[in-house]
């Protein structure tokens, strides 16, 4: 299934070219299906919440556990940050299918003198920098190359106006180091977030231990990711924290102690998108198991952004939500300024409903162009490739009717871009996902599940549900059917 292959990448792709670690470029051959699919899975935890609690945890006033938290780049690279910076993180014995839970001591004086690897996490690039302006000695931070360009400016500016000293050498970007003196006074502080939500919940989770607290106020036109802020409010709430919103655009955060928690993390609802997707684009049903009632997770809205397109989506009262497709796949006109991380696979549905003769438009969601790649620039060319007819919009992109065919998908390590080939490649014959490894970031068992989903009943293999290609380690997140 994966073929290694030397100097395929895409040319002059900074990164993301589909170098393994070992400088080989690795083309996955997509499953490919021609019947409806059927599946039930159980998804690892969620980055952001994860992230969120790792930090929370490393500044809180007692121990702590999390319970089934994710185990993946990003969330490795911040429990190694949170390390660096003195808490201590150990594993022990895992309530969850995927791995170990993590017992978290924090620390009453943050450690510097260190460095930071963000790898191309933006949670960390931007979360950990307000916690090293309250360490004692300079942190150095760096990471991907292509982490490099993800925009830092407005954050260090805002860290800057509260009393931080950072050098970057004018550059508003990776790499940076800040050179912490053990306090930040805090207060209010302007910050133009409408390139990232991330610089305003990085300023409100480290805000109870600057002396003042924190009012940040946006000051740009546009503010993405709104739930992922709300996500930042009642992660500090839920550990006694005063934190609120005052007005649109505007949030206060006390100074005060943070409570310890032990606390079970949700799975990953975005990372749901392509599993759910794939009931979408080829009909059938796939059910994930352990969905919240009540979540601040953006991935929640797949419950209705997937109707869009002529699906339905139900939640069961044991917490099991089934996307089902039984008539026909529709194209959408969606607005999601609030769900930028979902839309890669909104767009890979887009295209497929392309085949169908469907023109769909996803809008609001210009400020992907800064997350791992710049999304719009990387669909359109990688669904042109294929045969599509996308479009790159001012703030989206329009995908209009057209007949796709195989070929390489390029992943410019962009860990969605890779699902929505994946996607793309389940209903299109000869798609080679280059890269599909660079999923590590939030799911590296995603080519494992995936391949039990195409595996299920239902599949074209013939219908009895197999573990073929699977370790047997993978085996324990299988719901049977
Ligand atoms: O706070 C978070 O955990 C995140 C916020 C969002 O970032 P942007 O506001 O940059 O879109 C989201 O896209 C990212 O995946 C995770
Ligand atoms: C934008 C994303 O990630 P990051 O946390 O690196 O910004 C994402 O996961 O879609």
């Amino acid at each position: 299934m994966l073929i290694a292959k030397m100097n395929q990448g895409k040319d002059g792709d900074e990164v993301g070219s589909g170098e393994s670690l070992e400088g080989e470029v690795t083309h996955w051959a997509a499953p490919h299906m021609s019947a409806p699919i059927y599946g039930r899975l159980q998804l690892p935890a969620s980055k952001s919440l994860t992230g969120r609690e790792l930090i929370l945890s490393a500044l809180a006033d007692a121990p702590g556990t999390l319970h089934a938290p994710l185990h993946s780049r990003d969330s490795d690279l911040m429990v190694e940050a949170m390390r660096a910076l003195g808490a201590r993180i150990e594993e022990v014995p895992g309530t969850g299918a995927f791995g170990a839970d993590l017992r978290i001591t924090p620390t009453d004086e943050l450690t510097g003198s260190t460095t930071i690897e963000c790898g191309l996490a933006g949670t960390v690039m931007r979360f950990v920098p307000p916690l090293a302006a309250l360490a004692l000695g300079p942190v150095a931070f760096d990471g991907d190359p292509y982490a490099r360009k993800r925009p830092m400016r407005p954050l260090l500016e805002a860290l800057r106006a509260l009393g931080a000293d950072i050098s970057d050498e004018g550059r508003g970007a990776l790499p940076f180091t800040v050179h912490g003196t053990g306090t930040l006074a805090g207060g209010r502080v302007e910050v133009d977030a409408s390139l990232s939500s991330q610089f305003v919940s990085a300023l409100l989770l480290a805000a109870p231990r600057f002396t003042n607290g924190v009012h940040v106020v946006h000051t740009g036109e546009h503010l993405p990711s709104v739930p992922h802020i709300e996500m930042t409010l009642a992660a500090l709430r839920a550990r006694g924290v005063t934190a609120s919103s005052p007005a649109t655009g505007e949030w206060l955060v006390e100074p005060g102690p943070i409570a310890a928690r032990n606390l079970r993390l949700e799975p990953d609802l975005s990372n749901a998108a392509p599993f759910l997707s794939a009931a979408v684009a080829l009909g059938g049903s796939v059910t994930i198991t352990d969905w919240p009632a009540e979540t601040t997770q953006v991935g929640d809205q797949l419950r209705t952004i997937l109707t869009a397109f002529g699906a339905t989506a139900e939640l069961s009262a044991d917490g099991a939500l089934t996307v089902s497709r039984t008539g026909d796949l529709t194209g959408a006109d969606l607005h999601l300024p609030e769900a930028g991380e979902l839309s890669p696979t909104v767009v890979g549905l887009a295209a497929l409903a392309g085949q169908l003769g469907h023109t769909s438009r996803i809008t609001g969601i210009g400020h992907t162009r800064h997350h791992e790649t710049n999304r719009l620039e990387a669909l359109v060319a990688e669904i042109r490739a294929l045969g599509g007819d996308a479009h790159e919009l001012e703030d989206g992109i329009e995908v209009r009717p057209a007949t796709l065919h195989g070929g390489v998908w390029h992943s410019y390590a962009d860990h969605r871009i890779a699902t929505t080939g994946a996607l793309i490649g389940l209903v299109v014959a000869g798609v080679e996902v280059e890269d599909i490894a660079c999923t590590s970031k939030t799911l590296p068992q995603f080519p494992e599940l995936w391949q039990a989903l195409v595996d299920g009943p239902g599949a074209a293999s013939g219908g009895s549900f197999s573990l073929g290609g699977m370790s047997a380690g993978t085996t324990s997140y299988l719901k049977g059917f």
